[in-house]
């Protein structure tokens, strides 16, 4: 078993993080619950801002906010000094309920409607990637209307096929995002933003997936791009100030997982482009990046209570959880791996193998397989590892569940950063069709 960050076994023999008890948390906060390890946090992000630092390299590192969005997460990201990236109008808001710096706020999104180009430009948020021709004609009618100026990247895709999950990877030609950097588009998106009195083009940006092992696929964007880039200040004398290599860098879910260390990502991207700018006598862009998962991922870990059980004699025994996709999607989604013990007695010898499944109505509805475990009594606490990106942030009210609170432990104090939600939020959008008549 690996333990990720403050993660420990405490001298109650109970799982501990952050220096607080898990089980004194489940006393507290019940189950299911999301526990945010916040110095992990907080060491990721500076090992990512310190290489930079350390190299010498002019760069923004942009949390990726779609990973686990609240407000406390992005006054986290603003306490460590970082940028952030939001993909909609919800999770601009956050950021601007959290105060965030707004130069520091970065827009993405394949289909931002106009109501989320007006409140990017109304506050006056560091830049937009705009991501397609619809999008760029549309940026520059509104900041025409306005009179009104804003930095942009546009979001290219260097046709790379990453070694990743389908659904999460985005660099390949068939893309549903940005512009092709082969076959011409990208250039005529170059042309438009140039022309345009109202956009500040300050480089380009591109995002080949997401959970990446290797280095490979960065460095051949990178590669890639700048050879485009050279073809763009010969032709039309565009140099990019920015060249934003996107995030998508992969952690260890399960010990199968061997992720290289993020200071390694950073340091062979910087190389590569250095190589690229001075193979083409070009100027060092400014690196940005947008890490999301290896910001967050490995820093979370939800405990759920362990409930009833079936076992299927000679095929497999079935252990449910009071949770399940509705606040972990990923394990139906994309085939997800976890790893996860038994919080309150994870010392005690493992006896059996069981699949965790979880309380929504679906078959598919299971978050680990095949998983070597104590014997269980109701009421254990189960803590599955690793949950910290894309768990909140996907979470829903499927069989109107209600989602987890978030809690925040950092040198031995809790802080509950997102309440737990009642039957009354479930309900709270619904109207009557039928109007009953008090008698
Ligand atoms: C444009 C963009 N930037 C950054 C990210 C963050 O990716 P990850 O969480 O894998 O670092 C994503 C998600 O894949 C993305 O689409
Ligand atoms: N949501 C995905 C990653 C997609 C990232 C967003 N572009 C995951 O849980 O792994």
């Amino acid at each position: 078993m690996f333990f990720h960050g403050s993660s420990k076994i405490n001298e109650r023999g109970h799982l501990e993080i952050g220096g607080v008890d898990t089980t004194d948390l489940v006393k507290e906060f019940g189950t299911p619950l999301y526990v945010y390890d916040v110095s992990l946090i907080r060491e990721r992000a500076r090992g990512f801002k310190q290489t930079f630092d350390q190299l010498g390299i002019k760069a923004q590192v942009a949390y990726a906010s779609k990973a686990f969005s609240t407000i406390a997460m992005i006054q986290l990201a603003e306490e460590e000094g970082l940028s952030l990236d939001v993909v909609s109008g919800g999770e601009l808001y956050t950021a601007i309920a959290a105060e965030f710096p707004v130069e520091r706020i970065h827009f993405h999104g394949n289909n931002k409607s106009r109501e989320e180009l007006e409140m990017a430009l109304n506050y006056q948020i560091g830049c937009i990637v705009v991501d397609n021709f619809y999008e760029l004609e549309l940026l520059d009618t509104i900041c025409a209307e306005r009179n009104q100026s804003v930095s942009i990247l546009l979001r290219v895709t260097p046709g790379i096929e990453a070694h990743t999950h389908d659904y999460i990877l985005t660099g390949q030609e068939d893309s549903k995002f940005g512009f092709d950097l082969q076959n011409g588009q990208a250039a005529e998106a170059l042309q438009k933003a140039m022309n345009s009195e109202y956009l500040d083009l300050l480089g380009v940006h591109c995002h080949i997936g997401s959970q990446i092992f290797e280095t490979t696929g960065f460095l051949l964007a990178a590669r890639k791009i700048f050879s485009k880039l050279h073809e763009w200040k010969e032709t039309y004398s565009f140099e990019s100030k920015v060249l934003n290599l996107g995030g998508g860098f992969g952690i260890r879910y399960t010990s199968e997982d061997e992720p290289i260390p993020a200071s390694q990502y950073v340091k062979e991207i910087i190389e590569e482009v250095k190589k690229q700018a001075s193979a083409f006598s070009m100027s060092m862009p400014e690196i940005w990046i947008e890490p999301g998962r290896s910001l967050v991922g490995d820093a979370g870990t939800t405990l759920y209570k362990i409930g009833s059980k079936k076992d299927v004699p000679n095929v497999r025994k079935y252990i449910a959880v009071d949770g399940g996709m509705s606040d972990n999607i990923r394990p139906a989604l994309y085939e997800a791996k976890y790893e996860a013990i038994l919080a309150n007695k994870p010392l005690q010898p493992i006896e059996e193998t069981v699949s965790i499944a979880g309380k929504c109505c679906e078959s598919g509805d299971m978050l680990i397989w095949d998983l070597p475990l104590q014997k269980t009594d109701s009421d254990d606490i189960l803590a599955v590892f690793c949950t910290g990106a894309y768990g909140y942030s996907m979470a829903n009210n499927y069989n109107r569940i209600p989602r987890p609170p978030v809690v925040f432990v950092e040198n031995g104090k809790a802080v509950l950063v997102v309440r737990r939600e009642t039957f009354e939020d479930i309900v709270k959008q619904d109207l009557p069709f039928v109007q009953r008549v008090k008698s």
